[in-house]
């Protein structure tokens, strides 16, 4: 069945009424275009907030940080050494061997962190979890924040990692015992085709582009909806100057817990080159959700569901 065809609404609902403090690498609010879909209610898309360096800094983060213990990654032990295992990025620049390198890099397709996504029995676990990083908890936080999401915990995250020619089948997410909060979804690198779909598998679902830097915020009627990436499509992204130096106020840096060493050297060619060589044929997403119900502190057997 072909996608539906959409119509956007700009939405105008972005205020920071509650004055919190900007996240470096985000564009001035009013430059920010975001947009309601008529026929999908509590969808909403942002079309690349992120400034070039902000946008490098996050993908930096996703490929040489995340994937390293204590965080999960999908790696199999049968398959790949401990090494690859606990810290993926320098694991794959420290092989002498092309292929193994190639092998190696199309072969991580995911890393969780906060509650880590059980993908057999989709439950999450108490014992089974580790730090959300304080950078990525600071963004969601101030994304929520302007929506008007106030109460949102960022407790759980996914990072895909999409090399062109991989898709991610139709599902929900509904292991989370909160089902009332959004979903946060940060995209990088090269486009991918959504398709939103309705609460049940027979209705037709929309088809979006979702390029670098787009932020998809699945709520209220869209939050248990189908969705699936049932393509990556190679788009020219230049990633390839080299960056002014940028100078953030020290008390922006440190409140919003990014790291400074690590914003600055984005910006440099020589320490950008392999990143932006990862993102020639491949897709990133961060998927954030909250796990727990307000209020509640831990996960009890009451409030896990299927
Ligand atoms: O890659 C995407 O845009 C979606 C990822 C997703 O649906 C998920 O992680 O549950
Ligand atoms: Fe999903």
């Amino acid at each position: 069945m072909l996608p539906a065809l959409y119509k956007f609404e700009q939405h105008s609902n972005i205020s920071n009424k509650n004055n919190i403090l900007m996240v470096a690498g985000l564009k001035p609010l009013n430059d920010w275009r975001s947009y309601t879909l008529d026929n999908h209610p509590g969808l909403l898309l942002i079309r690349n907030p992120f400034t070039e360096r902000g946008q490098r800094y996050w993908i930096a983060r996703c490929l040489r940080d995340y994937p390293r213990t204590p965080n999960k990654v999908n790696l199999n032990e049968r398959l790949f050494p401990d090494s690859a295992r606990s810290d993926w990025w320098k694991e794959l620049h420290q092989c002498a061997n092309i292929i193994e390198m190639q092998r190696l890099k199309f072969a991580m397709r995911w890393t969780t962190f906060g509650y880590h996504h059980n993908w057999d029995t989709k439950i999450y676990d108490e014992s089974m979890r580790s730090p959300f990083p304080t950078d990525l908890k600071s963004m969601c936080i101030f994304f929520s924040s302007i929506l008007g999401f106030n109460n949102f915990k960022p407790e759980a995250a996914i990072v895909n990692y999409y090399p062109i020619g991989t898709s991610l089948s139709g599902h929900t997410d509904h292991s989370e015992p909160n089902h009332s909060a959004p979903l946060f979804s940060f995209s990088f690198g090269q486009t991918a085709i959504f398709f939103i779909g309705g609460k049940t598998n027979d209705e037709i679902p929309t088809a979006l582009y979702i390029h670098s830097g787009d932020v998809l915020i699945m709520s209220d009627k869209s939050r248990l909806c189908h969705h699936a990436v049932p393509r990556i499509i190679k788009t020219k992204v230049s990633w390839t100057s080299e960056l002014p130096i940028e100078n953030i106020e020290t008390e922006i840096i440190g409140k919003n817990l990014l790291d400074n060493i690590l914003y600055q050297k984005v910006g440099e060619w020589n320490f950008w080159k392999p990143f932006s060589r990862y993102l020639d044929d491949s897709r990133i997403n961060i998927n954030v959700r909250q796990v727990l119900k307000p209020g509640d502190s831990t996960l009890s057997q009451n409030n896990t569901t299927l």
